[in-house]
């Protein structure tokens, strides 16, 4: 009998054993499953870097003009517009085109990229589609292509007759019209389209198929649109038709995964420079008060910038209308645009903003693509954008004269958890608020260097800024306020104890308004930990410090949904908490200028992880 309970002890405890041995092996093959999606994403990319680092020689091979077509695409460029000169990669991205490769063209706005399609168009001669973000993008297209007499056509919805009149004549061996455009959702949701375009391509007459914004495809790009992954579809189902995607702003992460999103591994990827030399960056850190900003967005407006065009972004559409009352207030000719207001309004705004009658457009992001003005003088950023993509495509908007023109952004600490909010649930949003911020954070390196590493354009990195930035224009009169590691070591102590004391005394998380003002010794008595002396350093700068540790992962967002907004709270971050457990409570951190990389060493003789901050 003692025999059995010894022995059902034993199997229990193997059985234990082996069901713990078990759950570690499910982990362990998550884990790897994870590598190996990491391995063959970087993969994916190195293969991108390669590509892009051969483009130079990929152009060069395709910009000859010893084609077939040579001599028509030079004589459509010069009769139907106008045009002496092929720009740098447009002769390489048709020629790539025609040779029957998809081709992936990265340029800036304005740029010259609706020109490689539109003469395409009229060499083939048989249809091509045009998979465009926005209807009045579309519209504004159409607008050009009728004064250049290139037919083209929209399925409106709201004119059934015209539409099926179109549907119909897809399946015709002669096209009557050369460009077909349509949104993402059209191709999705209609059917018939889908099915109209397959006996279109069965008759071999469907011969490009564009996506405009070609980023909105990749959660990494911003803007994603989840209907433009119905893309991946469309190119299997006319896998012999090329596609040629536009952008005018895509990281190598997001080229990397576009390609392997739409299955193109062997196209012909041409980017051109970012490079705007015309454009001044800067950054000017305001406190809370939003009025502070607004006065010195009035005084800018009445005095330097007066009698000139520009555009202030605002992050929401209540800001937009409170900047728009107190402008026009001052007097100062100021009109709101964003998606929800009328379409007879915007176009009524947008008119009279390019026919110079009125100064300054406010907006929020649902103004942008497409705007073709030449003479924006400046680019306010009322609220920080949601990305550097956007960053970059917000502020291009100014001087497409090549004349100077100002980017000014003004940054402020509460404006980087409201975008936090506002991304919360986005692909990748967060890392991109971050990476926003960390820009703004920087005060010695050059803006346009910053920005030229984050989209990879090592032809950029060569030009020279000439004191178009303001960390340029600081960095020759010695201005230099770096954050020293001794601060950030000991605030993120202090501040840890902020947090921790909170959540064990009232059981309550902060939010960064919160956290920094206890910090500064205001606020709730009960919250403020007795050991904690205020901190010495003046708002901004205990502002810049939180921010810091935020970007470098030391403190974390966690969220909560209210039933009216979501709520952002700052908390240690694991990573704080196991670097400090790995190396004795024993954390340095180096203030070394010119990275923004982690470093974490763990030499047995000092113990101390090194973290290394602008
Ligand atoms: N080779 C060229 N020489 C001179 N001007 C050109 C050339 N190619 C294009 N342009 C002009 O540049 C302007 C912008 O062209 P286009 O609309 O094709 O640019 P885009 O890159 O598609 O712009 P967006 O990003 O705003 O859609 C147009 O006025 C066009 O006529």
């Amino acid at each position: 009998m003692e025999r059995l309970r010894g022995l059902q002890i034993e199997l229990s405890r193997f059985q234990n054993e082996k069901c713990l041995i078990d759950e570690e092996i499910g982990c362990l093959r998550q884990k790897r499953q994870k590598l190996l999606e990491k391995i063959s994403e970087i993969r994916l990319e190195i293969e991108t870097y390669q590509n892009l680092s051969n483009s130079g020689e990929i152009r060069d091979k395709f910009s000859n003009e010893t084609y077939e077509w040579s001599q028509k695409a030079q004589s459509l460029l010069e009769s139907v517009f106008g045009l002496k000169q092929f720009r740098s990669h447009q002769l390489a991205a048709i020629n790539a085109i025609l040779s029957g490769l998809d081709v992936l063209l990265i340029m800036p706005t304005g740029g010259g990229k609706s020109l490689c399609f539109q003469i395409t168009s009229l060499i083939t001669g048989g249809l091509t589609i045009v998979v465009s973000p926005l209807i009045s993008l579309i519209e504004d297209q159409l607008s050009t292509l009728k004064s250049l007499k290139i037919s083209a056509k929209i399925l409106d919805k709201d004119n059934k007759e015209e539409s099926s009149k179109i549907l119909k004549s897809l399946e015709q061996s002669t096209i009557p019209f050369r460009i077909l455009y349509v949104t993402p959702e059209k191709l999705k949701h209609n059917s018939m389209l889908m099915k109209q375009l397959d006996k279109c391509y069965r008759n071999n007459n469907l011969k490009l198929i564009v996506i405009d914004e070609i980023h909105c495809l990749s959660t990494w790009g911003h803007n994603f649109r989840r209907d433009y992954q119905f893309l991946t579809q469309v190119h299997r189902q006319f896998s012999k038709t090329p596609i040629l995607g536009l952008t005018a702003t895509a990281t190598t992460k997001t080229i990397s995964d576009l390609i392997n999103i739409l299955e193109i591994h062997g196209c012909c990827i041409f980017k051109d420079s970012f490079y705007r030399s015309n454009l001044r960056y800067s950054i000017e850190w305001q406190n809370n008060s939003t009025d502070d900003d607004l006065d010195r967005i009035i005084e800018l407006l009445m005095t330097k910038y007066s009698g000139q065009s520009g555009l202030i972004y605002c992050l929401k559409i209540t800001d937009v209308d409170s900047v728009v009352q107190k402008l026009c207030q001052k007097g100062i000719k100021a009109s709101p645009y964003y998606a929800d207001l009328p379409i007879e309004m915007k176009n009524r705004t947008y008119q009279k903003w390019i026919h110079d009658d009125l100064q300054v457009i406010v907006a929020t992001i649902a103004f942008g693509m497409g705007i073709n003005k030449s003479n924006v003088r400046f680019v306010i950023h009322y609220q920080m954008p949601k990305s550097l993509e956007n960053y970059y495509q917000e502020t291009g908007r100014a001087g497409r004269d090549n004349q100077h023109a100002d980017c000014l952004l003004f940054m402020k600490y509460c404006d980087v958890f409201s975008t936090l909010s506002i991304v919360y649930d986005e692909y990748h949003g967060r890392d991109n608020v971050l990476k926003m911020v960390s820009f703004c954070l920087n005060q010695t390196e050059c803006r346009k260097k910053l920005l030229a590493k984050h989209f990879n354009d090592d032809e950029w990195l060569d030009h020279q800024c000439k004191n178009q930035c303001d960390n340029c224009q600081k960095s020759n009169t010695n201005n230099d306020d770096d954050i020293e590691e001794k601060d950030l070591h000991q605030s993120m102590m202090q501040l840890e104890q902020i947090i921790s004391n909170a959540f064990d005394k009232a059981e309550k998380r902060l939010t960064a308004f919160k956290l920094l003002e206890l910090w500064m010794g205001k606020g709730e008595k009960k919250l403020r930990p007795t050991n904690v002396k205020p901190t010495k350093f003046e708002r901004e700068k205990a502002e810049k410090i939180i921010l810091n540790l935020l970007v470098k992962n030391y403190l974390d967002i966690n969220y909560s949904q209210s039933r009216y907004c979501i709520i952002t709270y700052l908390v240690v971050s694991d990573h704080w908490r196991s670097l400090k457990t790995t190396n004795d409570n024993n954390v340095r951190f180096d203030s070394k200028r010119n990275s923004d990389a982690i470093k974490s060493s763990n030499s047995k003789r000092s113990k101390t992880a090194t973290i290394t901050i602008e």
